[in-house]
């Protein structure tokens, strides 16, 4: 039997850097022709300072990773196996990713949890399969809104946050809060909202190893728009947003990347971590 082709790249210093990045979740959206139309597009934006990344259903993702070469373009799953290999009809594993040009997965999505019955035991397997194969799990947690008004987002993000932190090389991974209530509901969290959850986020990230908070990017999701993106992403603690139905509009998506190319945050913001005395 061949062996799985796994931890080949898990000797690699795969930590995401701490700036602003952009990420376009298309869901089930788009065809081949979408994608061609989109990459050139999105390539002509693409600016070293802010990365752009582009989630596509996955037949497309080959073909997104080729027409992205060179463009500053970066590619992600939205989902991937928790296993290396094996009897799995109809996944994919994070080695194969890695093979066609992704850098990141999506883990967790909400709408994986919800629609695919995944847990936190199953998210933090396929966060740690993608991190001893080199890709960097974008690790997306939130509440819902009877959580959120029954009080118990900070023991439901903490909670997901324990699993993920049980993960070997969690260090290495990114954050998504996207809370439930604002996906697809045009209720983005108000930027208040949101970087007091960030915030939240940090200091219990940094409970458990202050360096890699102040390091980890934390993105916001949630209806963002172009009308929201820059006072989000102006946050001390938001470090890029990840972007569902806006994504699938260049005129809509690109003032969103605009957005964060202004918002650059300082060293110093990179540097300050607050606790959890500070955000409670
Ligand atoms: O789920 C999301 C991104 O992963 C957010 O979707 P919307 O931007 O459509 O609310």
């Amino acid at each position: 039997m061949v062996e799985p082709h796994v931890g080949a790249a898990a000797n690699r210093d795969v930590s995401p850097r701490r700036r602003q990045m952009v990420v376009a979740n298309w869901k089930m959206h788009g065809s081949f022709d979408f994608c061609r139309a989109m990459i050139p597009a999105l390539g002509r934006a693409a600016q070293d300072a802010v990365e752009l990344v582009v989630c596509p259903p996955a037949p497309f993702l080959a073909t997104v990773s080729q027409l992205a070469l060179g463009t500053g373009v970066t590619c992600s799953a939205q989902d991937v196996a928790e296993l290396p290999s094996g009897a799995r009809t109809g996944e994919w594993s994070a080695a194969m990713l890695a093979e066609v040009g992704c850098r990141y997965a999506l883990v967790g999505h909400s709408e994986r949890r919800q629609h695919h019955y995944e847990d936190d035991a199953l998210i933090a397997g396929k966060a740690r399969a993608c991190l001893l194969a080199g890709i960097t799990p974008i690790v997306c947690i939130g509440e819902s809104a009877a959580e959120r008004e029954r009080g118990e987002t900070e023991q439901v993000l903490c909670n997901q946050l324990d699993w993920l932190m049980s993960t070997p090389l969690w260090r290495q991974a990114i954050v998504a809060y996207e809370p439930r209530w604002a996906i697809g509901t045009n209720q983005a969290a108000t930027p208040e909202v949101a970087q007091a959850t960030h915030a939240l986020i940090r200091a219990y990230l940094a409970q458990c190893d202050a360096q890699a908070a102040a390091r980890m990017p934390l993105l916001y999701g949630g209806s963002v728009k172009a009308d929201n993106a820059q006072q989000l992403l102006a946050m001390p603690d938001i470090d890029g947003v990840l972007v569902g139905g806006a994504s699938l509009d260049i005129a809509a998506f690109l003032p969103i990347y605009s957005a964060a190319l202004q918002v650059q945050h300082t060293d110093s913001v990179y540097q300050s971590i607050p606790t959890l005395q500070q955000v409670a």
